[in-house]
This record gives C-alpha cells, sequence and structure tokens, in this order.
C-alpha cells in the first residue's frame, strides 16, 4: 500500500472508530426509560445533567476518540501507548467539562471506550484483513490499560475514596482484567435477548451490568446495602426473563422508585452499555 493510501484508510478507520464512539454515547444516553439515569423523558437522580447537556457532552468528545484512535495506529500496548491515551484522555475530560460548564458527564466513558477505541484501532492496523473480535479488542484494551501512567495527577477522586472503603472492581480494575463485566455479562446478554426489540435488549443489558457491576457512582453516593439492594432488584428482573415480558415492568417501576428515593445513579453501568454499544458497532461494522 501507498503512503498516501495507508495514511488515508487510518484516516477514514479512526472517523468510522470515533462517530461510532459518538454514536454509542448518543444512544446510551437517549435509551428511556432508564433507572436514576439521564433519559429523553427525565434526568434521573441528577440535579444538574440533562439529555441536552449528556448529547453536548458526546459529540464534543469526537475529536479525542479520533486522536486515540490515530495514536495507536501500528502500536502494541505499551507504556508509551498508555500514556498518550491518558494525555488524550485527560484532554478528553477537559473538553467534556468545556462543553458541560464543569459538570462530569462522561468520564467513565471517555476511559473505556477511550481505551477500547486505541485498542481497535491497534488491531485493526495489524489485523488487514484477518478476523479481529470484540474479545481481542477488550484483552488488547485490557494489556494498555495494565501499563503505568508516570504522568497521573494525585487525585483523590470519588473512585478513589470508594476505593479506600470497600474492596469492589471500580473502572480502573474493570479494564485492567480486561473488561471482565462485558466480556462475561453484557455480550452474553445482546445474544441471549437477540430476538427482543433492539431498546428492550439494551434495557435488558443495563439491568444485567447494574445486577454486577461494583458502580462507585452508586457507592460514594450511599453504600454497599444500597448497592447491594440495586444487584438485587436488576437480577431479580434479569432471572425472570427481562422487560421483554409485560410483567416485569412493575419491577423495573419499583427498582426506579428505590434508585429515585436513594438518589443514587448506576453511572457506571452506563459507561459500560455505551462501551458495549460502541464493540457492537466495530463488530457488525468490520465484520469481525
Ligand atoms: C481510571 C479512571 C476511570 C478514574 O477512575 P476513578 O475511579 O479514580 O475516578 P472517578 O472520578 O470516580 O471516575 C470513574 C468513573 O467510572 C465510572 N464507573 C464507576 N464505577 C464503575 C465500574 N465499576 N466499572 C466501570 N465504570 C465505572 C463512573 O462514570 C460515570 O459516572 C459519572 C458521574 O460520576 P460522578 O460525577 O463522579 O458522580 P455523581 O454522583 O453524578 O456526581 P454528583 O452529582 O454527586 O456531583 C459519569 O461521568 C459516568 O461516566 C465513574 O465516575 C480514569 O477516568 C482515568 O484515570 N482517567 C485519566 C485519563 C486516562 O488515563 N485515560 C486513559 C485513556 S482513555
Ligand atoms: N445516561 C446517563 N445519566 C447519568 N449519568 C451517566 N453517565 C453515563 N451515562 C449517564
Amino acid at each position: 500500500m501507498k503512503v498516501a493510501e495507508l495514511v488515508s484508510s487510518k484516516i477514514l478507520i479512526a472517523d468510522t472508530l470515533s462517530q461510532f464512539a459518538v454514536q454509542a454515547l448518543l444512544e446510551e444516553a437517549q435509551l428511556t426509560p432508564k433507572p436514576g439515569l439521564v433519559d429523553s423523558v427525565g434526568n434521573g437522580s441528577h440535579n444538574d445533567l440533562n439529555i441536552g447537556l449528556m448529547e453536548k457532552s458526546a459529540v464534543s468528545l469526537k475529536s479525542s476518540f479520533f486522536e486515540m484512535a490515530m495514536a495507536a495506529f501500528g502500536q502494541q500496548p505499551s507504556q508509551q501507548l498508555r500514556e498518550r491515551l491518558a494525555a488524550i484522555g485527560r484532554y478528553g475530560e477537559q473538553t467534556m467539562l468545556e462543553a458541560t460548564g464543569n459538570v462530569n458527564t462522561h468520564k467513565g466513558a471517555i476511559w473505556a471506550i477511550g481505551l477500547l477505541c486505541g485498542a481497535a484501532a491497534s488491531l485493526l492496523s495489524v489485523a488487514a484483513g484477518q478476523v479481529v473480535t470484540a474479545g481481542q479488542i477488550m484483552d488488547t484494551a485490557g494489556k494498555i490499560a495494565a501499563f503505568n501512567d508516570r504522568y497521573m495527577p494525585l487525585q483523590y477522586t470519588k473512585g478513589s475514596k470508594v476505593r479506600n472503603k470497600y474492596s469492589v472492581r471500580s473502572a480502573r480494575e474493570e479494564a485492567i482484567e480486561g473488561f471482565p463485566s462485558l466480556r462475561n455479562l453484557a455480550l452474553p446478554a445482546w445474544a441471549k435477548y437477540c430476538n427482543e426489540p433492539e431498546h428492550i435488549i439494551r434495557l435488558n443489558v443495563l439491568l444485567t451490568l447494574m445486577a454486577s457491576v461494583d458502580d462507585t457512582c452508586i457507592l460514594h453516593r450511599s453504600n454497599m446495602d444500597v448497592l447491594r439492594a440495586v444487584k438485587q432488584q436488576a437480577a431479580l428482573i434479569i432471572r425472570n426473563g427481562g422487560l421483554g415480558h409485560a410483567e416485569n415492568w412493575i419491577l423495573y417501576l419499583k427498582l426506579d422508585e428505590y434508585i429515585t428515593a436513594k438518589w443514587i445513579s448506576p453511572g457506571g453501568s452506563a459507561d459500560l452499555l455505551s462501551a458495549g454499544i460502541f464493540l457492537q458497532k466495530i463488530t457488525q461494522h468490520f465484520k469481525i
């Protein structure tokens, strides 16, 4: 392949990946109704968020995802790649805060989708016609995340406060372990409910994640008992066959009432849902 062709194919792939990333964020935000989360009809347990802000945030992140894909082309997982993606990720966080007037809309999603975007670009640049699976993308993302970022500023984040208090799998471990919640729960749930309408599949995937994820957003605003109660209620709906069954909407309504009463938000599960939508788009488009 000539240099000009190579550069334009890289740009095309990076553009496609970053478009998919933004679409995944938009589709997660617009999925309705979601308990405690912003959706098309309400702001969930958030005084400072709304659907317009979520959409603005998603669109603002396009160039950051594009840069992450470009940075990863032709690269194997390495400390250098980890640090490059981290610098772009921090720039993305800044861009998000500027777009939203300082409200955190997508920090967890920038992390998860940013790593997956870089991993996909890295694999697509060497695969040239070979099969690349969602599993390989998650493995590669995990390997990148496992490298140390020497330039990470010391921040006392909500996640770090929760990690000091409880032994949990937060956003950090989720990525380093190669996204077990996506791999073992979300993607199998997609396959299991594949004959349902798309919005029901996605709500069932969200519930599947909520039944298991140690969501530091929930833990930071409440405690382990509340997280356990959320997990149990979400798991019950899934055990009963999910939201394709009309009678389970009563349980979903109860879960929503509980989440609203406790004023909590499953933001970590929402991020993993958008990461799952992103992987689905990649695998469908690149037929991998
Ligand atoms: C490694 C980082 C993810 C930082 O992690 P850490 O845990 O230290 O930091 P947090 O600031 O707490 O952010 C983590 C966000 O990840 C989401 N999340 C939570 N639990 C999980 C989980 N178990 N698995 C996966 N993901 C999870 C969650 O994001 C969503 O919630 C956000 C709203 O959160 P917040 O504002 O904190 O809470 P609210 O209650 O809404 O606020 P108030 O209204 O009360 O004020 C929302 O944004 C969702 O996205 C957590 O917030 C990583 O970010 C990092 O190191 N970044 C540096 C750059 C980098 O290295 N990038 C690499 C390449 S991209
Ligand atoms: N829809 C949503 N509402 C609130 N926080 C979120 N974080 C990610 N998606 C979210």
